[in-house]
């Protein structure tokens, strides 16, 4: 970050991009007063002076060739630094919602000399300024982002500076440690009394007891903080893609009855009963069995070596009795279906009833044994609902349905994607669907803490315990000035959290994710 750019001024749309009925403009920078006091013309002119921290009533005046126009009836307000947002002079333009009207005046606030602001530029400012840690400037993008009203309380929580008193928290444990450690170093012969094993690992043992507690609430926050990721998965056919625009209420996916309609996923926010989540269609899974064969079990990630494989493998596949090789989109497809059903939070795995009863008339072992290729493909770790689709033309009783939940040890809810409501051959509907899909994925995640640290922050947590952790191994045989190390190295990855001790890369990446004018 060099001087240049925390001394020149930048300007943004504060406000979203959609006609509301305030638009704000926000101003940062030694210009701002300057660039306020051209373009705002206070109602009662004689007597005015520029309050700080006052909303002042007045019109924004465009100058164009000497004639003066009047673009818009505004509040203007003028923060002197440090008091401000930024800790800058900030100056703010709240005008009517309309985006045309915004733009006109940013052109011309821009033309003044000044440029525009990069995304997420004004919190970068104010964590450079020390107005807020870098926990507090990812807990702003996490607000302007929350899926659901959890994910918001956690947030606020974070901008209040609640995880930033944890990590300082922590940080003076390490400390405590280190500095008796050292106490051992310098004056070895004493080493017993400054620091005796037994009391050593039940200090690092308490600092990881109390790291491991934040990474689980990360864990359970998650769904609420980031959205769970559901998958659809299935043969293709099954009527994935019907039951994505049922779950979603509009027609986003395309449906055909030719096999292989889905090639590429499709990702829709929505929420599940309430439940934020990232809704996902893929490709069906053909030539199921031989993938089954040959990638079960294996790494989760799928690179391009691996793809190639896959597609190698299936076009040479004797079992698939196909004659015509496939076709390398679908197949990639569903080298992308595999891998997401590897990261899902849960797996709605799409059976199509009809084209199964086909096959096996109605007997519940032979309907299993239909299934089990699919329901072999996942992780052990993937909660998964087993969807009995097309239940309109292939209804199960009741009873099939008990005995297969019992055989798949997964619910099984029998389905028609095309009705919203539940019928009379098939027992559950849409929302039947989504509220066992809620309370799947809130078991064992209900927030019990106030403080929950996002993605980045709780991969910083696991790196710092995983350096305690070989401390607690190293401790009993190596020299404390090298476990030593390990306590830095803890404290570092800490200090990453809330502050710049990082690779910029990762401080730039932060603030990028932020939207305009924040
Ligand atoms: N109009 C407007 N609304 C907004 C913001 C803003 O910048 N402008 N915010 C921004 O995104 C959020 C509020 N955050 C803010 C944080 C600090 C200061 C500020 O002026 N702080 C001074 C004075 C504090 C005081 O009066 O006690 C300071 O800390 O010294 C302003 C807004 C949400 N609402
Ligand atoms: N009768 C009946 N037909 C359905 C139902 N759900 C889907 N279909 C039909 O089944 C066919 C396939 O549906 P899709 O939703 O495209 O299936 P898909 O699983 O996305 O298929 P791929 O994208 O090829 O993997 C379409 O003709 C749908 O209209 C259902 O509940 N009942
Ligand atoms: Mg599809």
């Amino acid at each position: 970050m060099d001087k240049m750019d925390k001394k020149d001024t930048i300007a943004a749309i504060a406000t979203g991009s959609s006609a509301g009925g305030l638009g704000v403009i926000r101003i940062s920078g030694q210009k701002a007063k300057e660039i306020l006091t051209t373009v705002f013309r206070p109602r009662k002119a004689a007597r005015f002076t520029l309050k700080p921290r006052y909303m002042h009533y007045g019109s924004f005046i465009l100058k164009n060739k000497g004639q003066k126009e009047l673009l818009d009836e505004i509040l203007a307000v003028y923060f002197p630094a440090p008091h401000s947002y930024t800790g800058e002079d900030v100056a703010e333009i709240h005008a009517h919602g309309n985006n045309l009207l915004l733009h006109a005046m940013l052109d011309y606030i821009l033309s003044l000399g000044i440029r525009q602001a990069e995304a997420g530029e004004f919190t970068k400012r104010a964590f450079l300024n020390g107005r807020l840690d870098l926990s507090q400037a990812e807990a702003v993008a996490e607000i302007i982002s929350a899926p659901s009203v959890e994910g918001l309380r956690l947030a606020a929580a974070k901008l209040h500076g609640r995880l930033g008193q944890c990590i300082e928290d922590l940080r003076t444990q390490i400390e405590y440690i280190r500095r008796r450690l050292c106490l051992a170093i310098d004056f070895p012969e004493e080493e017993g009394e400054c620091l005796p094993h037994a009391e050593f690992h039940a200090l690092v043992g308490k600092l990881q007891t109390d790291i491991e507690a934040l990474i689980n609430a990360y864990d359970r926050a998650k769904p609420w903080q980031e959205g769970a990721l559901v998958v659809l998965a299935g043969q293709v056919n099954a009527g994935k893609s019907s039951l994505m625009n049922a779950l979603l209420g509009r027609e986003r996916a395309i449906v055909t009855d030719q096999a292989g309609t889905t090639r590429d996923y499709l990702e829709e926010a929505t929420s599940l009963a309430g439940l934020p989540v990232r809704l996902t269609d893929t490709a069906g899974l053909r030539e199921i069995a031989w993938i089954m064969e040959n990638y079960q079990n294996k790494s989760a990630h799928l690179d391009d070596e691996r793809t190639k494989e896959i597609i190698a493998g299936i076009n040479g596949n004797a079992l698939s009795g196909r004659n015509a090789p496939i076709n390398p989109i679908e197949a990639e497809g569903i080298c992308r279906s595999l891998s997401l059903i590897e990261k899902a939070d849960i797996v709605f795995l799409v059976f199509d009833g009809n084209a199964i009863l086909k096959q096996c008339r109605k007997d519940t072992d032979e309907i299993y044994a239909a299934m089990q290729a699919e329901l072999s493909l996942l992780p052990s770790h993937a909660k998964t609902i087993c969807i009995w689709n097309k239940a309109d033309i292939a209804p199960l009783a009741q009873e099939e349905l008990r005995v297969l939940e019992e055989k798949t040890a997964c619910p099984v809810l029998s389905l028609c994607a095309r009705e919203k409501k539940q019928g009379t051959y098939f027992h559950h509907s849409i929302d039947d669907l989504a509220r066992k899909a809620h309370e799947m994925l809130i078991a064992g995640n209900e927030i019990k803490s106030e403080i929950a640290p996002n993605r980045r922050q709780a991969k910083l947590l696991q790196n710092a315990y995983d350096e305690l952790a070989l401390l607690q191994t190293e401790i009993d045989f190596l020299p404390p000035d090298i476990t030593a190390i390990r306590l830095e190295s803890a404290a570092q990855f800490l200090s990453a959290i809330t502050g710049l001790c990082g690779v910029d890369e990762t401080f730039n990446a932060i603030f990028e994710e932020f939207c305009i004018g924040k």
